[in-house]
């Protein structure tokens, strides 16, 4: 069968059948468009007659050319070389070659040809497979079966892997009656992953290089490699072992493109699925904070946002307790610095004279007592974290010291010669409120500026009720389970006596008496009595204001109390029997508030 075998410059070459007319042109009506500037819109035409083929070339702007000669119509044989525009079209007379290889390109020939409408309607479901972001596995079984169906294959295969390793996952479908244990090739396997060429094998049985296809009694086969990057992902195959010639170049274009809208979805889900697997690991993380108040939930998102800035400073503020070493510890842990050291220092805890050298080391003989060079916090987390905690007891001095380094990004180790240059996120806490201390001149306006780019607030444990008992609950049976008890959860005593307290200590206060409560509980249930005694206080009114004695509380409440009385009688009439029931409350209760908030004002119906 006489085809033409078209090379556009930069693209994959493909070959078509020739017709009885074919029409060249860039317009849409010809058999072959051109898609060149050099090429007319209707360019020339191949014609068929008794004893061979004629090129005419239709007035075109930049000619027609054959063999490098210019013409306007030439009879042309197998082996001639046709020229329009930049495009090169060869005439051949039969398939030479068994095999045929192609430059794989993004750009393919589009079918036309019967069936292109299933042709159509595969790349339709595959392309919204696709974007419907499913579960590859399904999309690429389904995307197979339609291979087989619509290109009239036996089996149609993908294999996910690349030269070195050979195929390590194998995805496959046979039409009914088949056995999909497909057996590859090598000169398949080294044509798609060692070079990334497309291939079509239209008579296995003519080429004797073919030895597996011979042994595995395979007629036709084609195969493109997968992979958008430069990086081959594996290889898209389909094979017939009933019939030769079973595809054809349009069928090897189509194969080509739906190979590019399979990689596109695999580099997508692997994407994708690092994607998940990162928000898994994220929300890892922040599992360790517990707490489902509203104020938690957002505090997690704050993290999880601000964590991937690897490279911004952010002050936690909070009181003591509270969890911002916690938080702290999270941001680093779900930031790209966490496979770093994450390195925590207590700027309240080291002696001012200290602190330097904590922060930036020295070296041996720098001051008295420095008998050994020591590495500093800044250095031990180079590439990770350093955690600052009480920023607003640094003193002064050691402010400048830590506003320099971080303006410089290197430091300077006491009684060194050079500075070193340190790759370092800082992050902050304090329970104290620093722009009152930028105000008392205590802490450093340009400082703070370059510490607090964003800040997070953890609210104390009074401010988050619903969290207490969830907190107490979780943290006792962690420390049940280290002491080997079992403990099921708390009397309603111990729950009243949780939530009447309000944790100055904060979550750390909290653990330290589920700790002890766990100790001291004889059953499944901790009791109000295995809490320590300054919990056993009842629980303090909603609204009640810290600080204040039930007595002082309850006698602010005479006021209200008094109005509720006065309104019951006026709409009773004074009627103390009908002002009691209008309140819910028995007429002896009533008559007593009324002597005691009205003086006595009620009728008295008895
Ligand atoms: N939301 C929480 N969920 C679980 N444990 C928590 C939570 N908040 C705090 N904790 C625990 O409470 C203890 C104190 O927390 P952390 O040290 O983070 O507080 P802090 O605010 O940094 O305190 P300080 O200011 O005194 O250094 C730690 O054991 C911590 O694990």
């Amino acid at each position: 069968m006489p085809h033409l075998v078209v090379r556009k410059p930069g693209q994959m070459a493909y070959s078509m059948p020739l017709p009885d007319v074919l029409r060249i042109g860039r317009h849409e009506q010809n058999e072959l468009i051109l898609d060149d500037n050099q090429v007319s819109r209707q360019h020339a035409t191949i014609t068929r007659f008794e004893r061979g083929f004629e090129v005419r070339d239709l007035g075109s702007r930049h000619g027609t050319r054959v063999n490098g000669e210019p013409v306007t119509t030439r009879v042309v044989e197998a082996g001639d070389r046709i020229q329009i525009g930049n495009v090169l079209l060869e005439l051949h007379e039969e398939d030479e070659r068994t095999i045929v290889h192609h430059q794989v390109t993004a750009a393919g020939p589009p079918p036309r040809e019967a069936g292109a409408d299933r042709r159509l309607s595969l790349l339709f479901d595959v392309s919204r497979a696709i974007g419907a972001m499913g579960d590859t596995e399904v999309m690429l079984g389904e995307m197979l079966s339609a291979i087989v169906d619509v290109l009239g294959g036996e089996r149609a295969l993908v294999g996910l892997g690349d030269a070195s390793r050979g195929l390590v996952r194998r995805f496959c479908r046979a039409r009914r009656g088949s056995s999909p244990d497909v057996v590859l090739s090598r000169a398949v396997l080294e044509a798609t992953l060692g070079r990334r060429e497309a291939v079509i094998v239209r008579d296995a049985q003519r080429d004797a290089r073919l030895e597996t296809m011979h042994r595995e009694r395979i007629l036709s086969a084609m195969a493109v490699p997968l992979g958008l990057s430069a990086r081959p992902v594996g290889l898209l195959y389909v094979d017939d072992r009933q019939a030769a010639e079973r595809f054809g170049p349009d069928d090897l274009a189509y194969l080509t493109a739906l190979g590019h809208l399979v990689s596109a979805a695999l580099e997508s889900a692997e994407r994708y699925q690092a994607a998940e697997a990162r928000a898994e690991a994220l929300a890892g993380v922040t599992d360790e904070i517990l707490g489902k108040s509203e104020v938690m939930t957002r505090l997690r998102a704050q993290i999880t946002k601000y964590a991937a800035a690897g490279h911004v400073s952010v002050l936690v503020r909070g009181e003591s307790g509270s969890g911002k070493e916690l938080v702290a510890r999270a941001l680093h842990e779900a930031s790209p610095r966490a496979a770093r050291p994450f390195v925590p220092l207590n700027c309240a805890a080291i002696p001012e004279t200290m602190l330097e050298s904590e922060l930036f080391g020295h070296e041996k003989g720098a001051f008295t007592g420095a008998v050994a060079k020591k590495r500093g916090k800044f250095a031990l987390a180079d590439g990770g974290t350093l955690f600052l905690d009480e920023i607003g007891d640094l003193a002064l001095p050691a402010q400048a010291k830590l506003l320099r380094a971080l303006q410089e990004g290197e430091i300077q180790p006491l009684g060194a010669e050079r500075t070193q240059k340190v790759d370092v996120r800082v992050l902050c806490a304090t329970h104290k409120d620093l722009r009152h201390e930028i105000a008392e001149k205590r802490f450093r306006e340009d400082l703070y500026y370059r510490l607090a780019v964003v800040e997070i607030e953890v609210p104390p444990l009074r401010e988050r009720e619903k969290d207490v008992l969830l907190i107490a609950m979780a943290l006792s049976r962690r420390s049940a389970s280290t002491m080997g008890k079992r403990i099921e959860g708390f009397t309603e005593a111990a729950q009243a006596a949780l939530l009447g307290h309000d944790w100055p200590g904060n979550v750390r206060e909290l653990r330290n008496e589920v700790e002890r409560a766990v100790i001291h509980a004889d059953g499944p249930l901790v009791d109000a009595h295995d809490l320590s005694p300054r919990l056993g206080a009842a629980r303090p009114r909603p609204g009640q204001p810290r600080g204040k004695s039930l007595a002082e509380s309850f006698a602010e409440l005479e006021p209200t109390e008094k109005n509720l009385v006065e309104e019951a009688m006026s709409r009773a009439k004074g009627n103390v029997s009908e002002a009691a029931r209008l309140l819910g409350i028995t007429r002896i209760m009533m008559k007593r508030r009324v002597d005691r908030l009205m003086g006595g004002a009620g009728k008295d119906e008895d």
